[in-house]
C-alpha cells in the first residue's frame, strides 16, 4: 500500500449518466457518488482518465450543441485514513435470496452468502445494474444450466449462478478480471469450467444463459457474438443499459423481450433467443 493515494472529483451538470458510464468503463474499482458529483480514488495518477474525459465531454458539446461545465479536482490524500473510511463504507447488500458480503462481516444464515472484497475489478453488488442481474440470476437460473458471464469483473455473477448450480464460464478483455474472479471463486468454495480473457466471440459453445453487465455502447458492438452463443429456447441478459440507450440497444437484438428490471436510471434486459434453427 502507498502512503498517499490520489482522489478526484468530477463534477458535472449534465449529462451525468453518460459520464458516469465512460468512467465505469475505465475505473473498476468503484466509484462513490457524494452531492451529485463522483468521487474516484487511487494511488496510481488517474490524470489519463481525466484527460479522456475531457476529450469526450468537448466531443458532447460539439455533438450537441450545448453548454456542459465539468470541473474535475485532483487532491493528494493519507492512505490510511482512506483505506479505514472506504472498508466502513462496504457494507453487505442483499439481492433476493443473495448476501454479498465483505470478509469482515459475518454470512447470513437462510441466505446465499456471497463473499466479495473490495479489489480492483468492478462487481461488489453494489451497484444498479449489479443487483439487476442478480435478480435475473435468481430467478432464470436452473442446476444444471451451463451459464457464460460475459465481462465477469469480479465474478460476483457467476459465483451467484454457481452457487445455484449452474456450470459457469467467465471471460472478460481485461487479465486482472479473470486474476479476482478466481480469487473470489476459490473463496467462495466455487468453481468455474473455463475462464479466458476475451470475449463472447471466443466462446467454443452455445449456453443456456449468457449474461453481459457492461455499457451500452459495448453491449451493442458484441451483440451479434452475446446472441450467437445463446442456445436455441436460452435467455441473454443484459445490463448497464441507462434507460435513454435501452431502444438503441433493443434494436441491435432480434431475441424476444421476457422482462425489463429497472433501478433508478439503469435497466436490465431480459430476452429469449425464439430464433429457429435456420435463423442465423
Ligand atoms: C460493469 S463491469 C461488470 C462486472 C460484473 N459482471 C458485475 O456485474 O458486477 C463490466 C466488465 O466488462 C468488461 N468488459 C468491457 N468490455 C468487454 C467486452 N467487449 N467483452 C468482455 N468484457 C468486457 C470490463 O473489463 C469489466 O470487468
Amino acid at each position: 500500500m502507498d502512503r498517499y493515494y490520489y482522489e478526484y472529483t468530477v463534477d458535472i451538470d449534465a449529462f451525468k449518466d453518460e459520464i458516469e458510464s465512460f468512467l465505469m468503463d475505465r475505473f473498476y474499482n468503484g466509484i462513490e457518488e457524494s452531492d451529485g458529483k463522483l468521487i474516484l480514488r487511487s494511488e496510481k495518477s488517474l490524470d489519463d482518465i481525466m484527460d479522456e474525459l475531457r476529450t469526450y465531454v468537448d466531443s458532447l458539446i460539439k455533438l450537441f450543441d450545448t453548454e456542459i461545465h465539468l470541473k474535475i479536482t485532483k487532491e493528494k490524500k493519507e492512505n490510511i485514513d482512506w483505506i479505514e473510511k472506504y472498508k466502513k463504507s462496504i457494507t453487505p447488500v442483499e439481492v433476493g435470496e443473495f448476501y454479498i458480503h465483505p470478509s469482515w462481516y459475518e454470512p447470513k444464515e437462510g441466505k446465499t452468502n456471497i463473499k466479495i472484497d473490495p479489489a480492483l475489478a468492478f462487481g461488489s453488488g453494489h451497484h444498479e445494474t449489479t443487483r439487476g442481474c442478480l435478480n435475473a440470476i435468481q430467478k432464470y437460473v436452473q442446476p444444471g444450466m451451463e451459464l457464460l458471464d460475459v465481462g465477469c469483473g469480479s465474478g460476483i455473477l457467476s459465483i451467484a449462478a454457481a452457487k445455484k448450480g449452474a456450470v459457469v464460464d467467465i471471460c472478460d478483455t481485461d487479465a486482472l478480471a479473470l486474476e479476482e474472479s478466481q480469487k473470489n471463486f476459490s473463496l467462495n468454495g466455487v468453481e468455474f469450467r473455463e475462464g479466458w480473457v476475451g470475449s463472447a466471440a471466443n466462446a467454443k459453445k452455445k449456453y443456456d444463459i449468457v449474461i453481459a453487465n457492461i455499457v451500452a455502447d459495448v453491449l451493442i458492438m458484441i451483440a451479434k457474438d452475446l446472441q450467437e452463443t445463446t442456445k436455441e429456447g436460452g435467455i441473454l441478459i443484459l445490463s448497464g443499459i441507462i434507460e435513454k440507450y435501452r431502444n438503441k440497444v433493443k434494436n441491435r437484438f432480434d431475441f424476444s423481450i421476457l422482462e425489463e428490471l429497472q433501478e433508478g436510471e439503469w435497466i436490465t434486459m431480459i430476452l429469449r433467443n425464439d430464433r429457429g434453427t435456420d435463423g442465423k
